[in-house]
């Protein structure tokens, strides 16, 4: 037969194909959002604080809004409403994260719980975390370690308050959480490893611009990789993996050189824990949990648990220094019910409802991961009317929620009393209030982050009262937001006060 009139019927014969595949890939009905421009998309509309420029586009577009970023797909989310449909209704299908690049080189492929995509394994690695690490049990048995480590702190304050000097809070409270966690996590002392303040702050802010920013090469289809050798990303991605693989090796050496004491089982640290599950080997599926896994936690740990904690006492102690009324309603309660004991039990924590509220109203006004971390969605759902496809990137913007007048009076204001009749709390159920997240990714660490910063805050108010430098008056104290792609926000300045000691500490 000739092939003639085959070639010439051949449109009609597919055509009832064609039109099943345009039914099926029906245009899609996306969320709004601004122009975007070619490779890049939206990616130069974000600035260098997105929240902040995130909340400004989503005021023009809405509160769920469609971003190209360079190669991903993202919505952002920045209403209650919104962020109850993705983190409640829909978080099974949006409870993933993507797989960026500097993420999955720091995490050892993805062995850790905070950046791994959802699955089998992310269940195993979370219920770990939850059930041996995290626990309520666990975190209490780590009492004498935060009383150490703010008891010390008190002691230096001590001397700059005899001296009348300001005191760096910044850098004060960041050694602070680093001395908590380094010993609750790697039984380490801070002051005795081998990073100094400084380098370890860096390490730190190092490793959250890796993993909350993404590589040229992920966003710029064939060239990205050369901009990222040019600009030294890749550069400083590897020089970071190497010198944080040194030291958590260096840990975890440590713990199985025959020299080591035996652990009191009721105080292990997190190491120990997770090489007791190495030699059990229960749990995990196929997947043998190793070494790698031990230090992509251990990244989590130090991430999740020194800066965020750090932050929240940093902003508490700037506002309160800006109201001294509210100072003094503090320092009032914990004197009260302190008394003249000397020492802050964290028994009494119980009973200092007003701290709680300011803590509270401090992670409104201030979340410490203000678009908290990014999610993936891993299948097709829609919020308002809008198609939202599998692979697209979930941004929820829990800083511009907490300051949005529809669900806050005076948004901008920082007013504790808000909180008194505590029906609001940041376990993830008031979708207005999201400083820890919600749904499957919660914060895992909420009560482990709340029983250090509730300690050290306590006992700050309680010992001192706190003056600004000579000059300076509470207007003059700069709460502007260090601008920077990390997943974190801290002040630009750092905060520093005069102590004065209010009750004589015997050390
Ligand atoms: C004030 C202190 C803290 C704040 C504000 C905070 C906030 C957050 C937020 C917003 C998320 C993402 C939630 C989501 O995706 O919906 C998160 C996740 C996480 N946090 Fe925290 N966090 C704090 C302290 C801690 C501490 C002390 C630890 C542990 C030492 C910790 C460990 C983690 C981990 C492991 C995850 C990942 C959970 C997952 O993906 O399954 N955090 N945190």
């Amino acid at each position: 037969m000739a092939l003639g009139p085959l070639i010439l019927l051949l449109p009609l014969l597919l055509l009832p194909l064609l039109v099943l595949f345009f039914m099926k890939n029906k245009p899609n009905k996306l969320p709004p959002g601004p122009p975007k421009l070619p490779i890049l998309g939206n990616l130069h509309q974000l600035g260098e604080l997105s929240h902040q420029s995130l909340r400004g586009l989503s005021q023009k577009y809405g509160p769920v809004m469609f971003l190209q970023l360079g190669g991903a797909p993202t919505v952002i989310v920045s209403s209650a409403e919104a962020a109850r449909t993705v983190l409640k209704v829909h978080d099974l299908n949006s409870c993933s994260r993507p797989s960026r690049a500097g993420p999955r080189r720091l995490t050892h492929n993805f062995r850790d719980v905070a950046f791994t995509p959802y699955g089998e394994y992310w269940r195993e690695m979370r219920k770990m975390c939850v059930l041996e690490l995290f626990s309520m049990k666990r975190v209490q048995s780590y009492r004498s370690i935060r009383e150490e480590e703010v008891d010390s702190l008190m002691n230096s304050i001590s001397e700059s308050a005899s001296s009348s000097t300001p005191v760096n809070l910044t850098e004060k409270l960041f050694a602070l959480t680093a001395g908590m966690i380094f010993k609750i996590a790697f039984g380490k002392s801070f002051q005795e490893s081998e990073f100094d303040k400084h380098g370890f702050v860096k390490v730190v802010h190092d490793t959250e611009a890796m993993m909350g920013g993404y590589l040229a090469a992920e966003c710029i289809p064939y060239v990205g990789w050369i901009i990222d050798r040019l600009t030294g990303r890749h550069q400083r991605l590897e020089k970071l993996f190497h010198e944080l693989d040194h030291f958590f090796q260096q840990v975890i050496d440590d713990h199985l050189s025959s020299e080591r004491k035996k652990q009191d089982p009721n105080q292990e640290d997190f190491i120990d824990v997770m090489l007791k599950i190495v030699e059990e080997q229960s749990g995990f599926g196929a997947a043998r949990f190793s070494h790698a896994n031990i230090k992509a936690v251990l990244l989590n740990v130090f991430l999740g648990g020194v800066d965020t904690g750090a932050l929240t006492m940093i902003w508490t102690m700037a506002e309160l220094v800006r109201q001294p009324k509210l100072m003094k309603k503090a320092q009032d309660e914990v004197r009260n019910v302190i008394g003249n004991k000397g020492k802050i039990d964290e028994n009494d924590i119980d009973q200092l409802q007003y701290l709680k509220m300011i803590i509270k109203e401090t992670l409104r006004l201030h979340p410490p991961a203000p678009l908290l971390l990014p999610r993936e969605t891993i299948s097709h759902f829609q919020i308002n009317g809008y198609d939202i496809h599998p692979k697209t990137l979930i941004q929820v913007n829990a800083w511009a929620i907490g300051r949005d007048p529809q669900y806050w009076n005076n948004p901008e204001e920082f007013i504790p009393e808000r909180f008194a009749d505590d029906s609001i709390d940041f376990k993830g159920q008031n979708f207005e209030y999201l400083p820890f997240g919600s749904g499957r990714r919660i914060c895992p660490g909420i009560y482990m982050a709340t029983t250090s910063v509730e300690l050290g805050l306590a006992n700050l108010l309680y010992w001192f009262d706190w003056k600004l430098p000579q000059g300076m008056t509470e207007d003059d104290i700069n709460m502007e937001e260090k601008a920077g792609l990390s997943l974190t926000v801290s002040m630009k300045v750092d905060l520093q006060l005069v102590p004065v000691k209010y009750f004589c500490r015997q050390s």
